[in-house]
């Protein structure tokens, strides 16, 4: 059965009065993927920030896994939703298992310990990153793509029901972003979940994204199916440069002109 994770009404985006996003309309139910494109500074981690109850709206309703951010305890929020930020940030000296068990606190009590289980689940996002061996290093020894991978493992030990991604490839090799993708996509999600991710790769999105959101930064959105959004026609509106569809076997890719 799908369940509604993210109900978006009429949705306001903006800031310092620039509008970035006028009245969208977004439902996302669960095992749907929606990737965001748009060019820089065109609003899309603002609008992320935003459906992750993070920021208030300036208008428009928002409802995340059926509560209302502004309301909810930040617990419970933090159950339902896991908000992958652009950059990360270590105050503190910690080790990566350290790190990474911190995804485990919106499922503990004030004054409980992480048991047998959140360690487990710590292991195991750890592996699915390839950090296994990392587990007893200071965070602050990492290399931008391993202190990245280190993230996206602790989301996956906060292990919520809506996943939302701000450029979740950022730093990574080829190999680790095909990776990161594959552990989101929806054979290997089979724990259902919803995820939205910031890419700067059209032909990832179409591949691996059921829908996207194209953000023009006037306010303007297009969402649909990857497959009809995602045109030449509307990526060369959508980053003021002309691109060019290649199709490779059951790919499309698409490059600058
Ligand atoms: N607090 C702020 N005050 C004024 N302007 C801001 C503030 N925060 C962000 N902006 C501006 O709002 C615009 C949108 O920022 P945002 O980070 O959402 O863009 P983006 O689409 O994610 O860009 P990028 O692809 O570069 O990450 C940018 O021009 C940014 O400089």
């Amino acid at each position: 059965m799908s369940t509604l994770l993210l109900d978006a009404s009429r949705l306001d985006v903006s800031i310092a009065g620039h509008l970035f996003c006028h009245d969208l309309d977004l439902r996302l139910n669960s095992g749907e993927s929606l990737a965001i494109l748009g060019r820089n500074g065109a609003g899309k981690s603002t609008l992320l920030a935003t459906l992750a109850g993070l920021r208030p709206a300036s208008a428009g309703v928002l409802r995340i896994g059926g509560l209302d951010p502004a309301q909810a305890p930040p617990r419970a929020l933090a159950r339902i939703r896991g908000y992958l930020p652009q950059q990360q940030h270590d105050p503190f000296a910690s080790t990566v298992l350290e790190s990474v068990l911190v995804g485990r606190h919106p499922h503990l009590g004030r004054w409980e310990w992480e048991g047998e289980t959140d360690q487990r689940l710590a292991t195991t996002a750890l592996a699915a990153v390839g950090l296994a061996e990392f587990a007893q290093r200071e965070v602050h020894t990492l290399s931008g793509g391993e202190r990245q991978r280190l993230g996206i493992a602790m989301l996956l030990t906060q292990q919520p029901q809506l996943f939302l991604l701000d450029e979740p490839l950022a730093h990574l090799d080829l190999n680790h972003q095909i990776a990161v993708l594959d552990l989101f996509s929806t054979p290997d999600r089979d724990w259902g979940a919803t995820v939205v991710m910031v890419l700067h790769e059209p032909g990832l999105a179409l591949r691996y994204c059921s829908r996207t959101l194209l953000l023009f930064g006037d306010g303007q959105w297009l969402e649909g199916a990857s497959a009809e959004v995602i045109t030449a026609e509307n990526l060369s509106r959508l980053y003021g440069h002309p691109l060019r569809e290649l199709k490779d076997g059951q790919h499309r890719w698409f490059v600058p002109i």
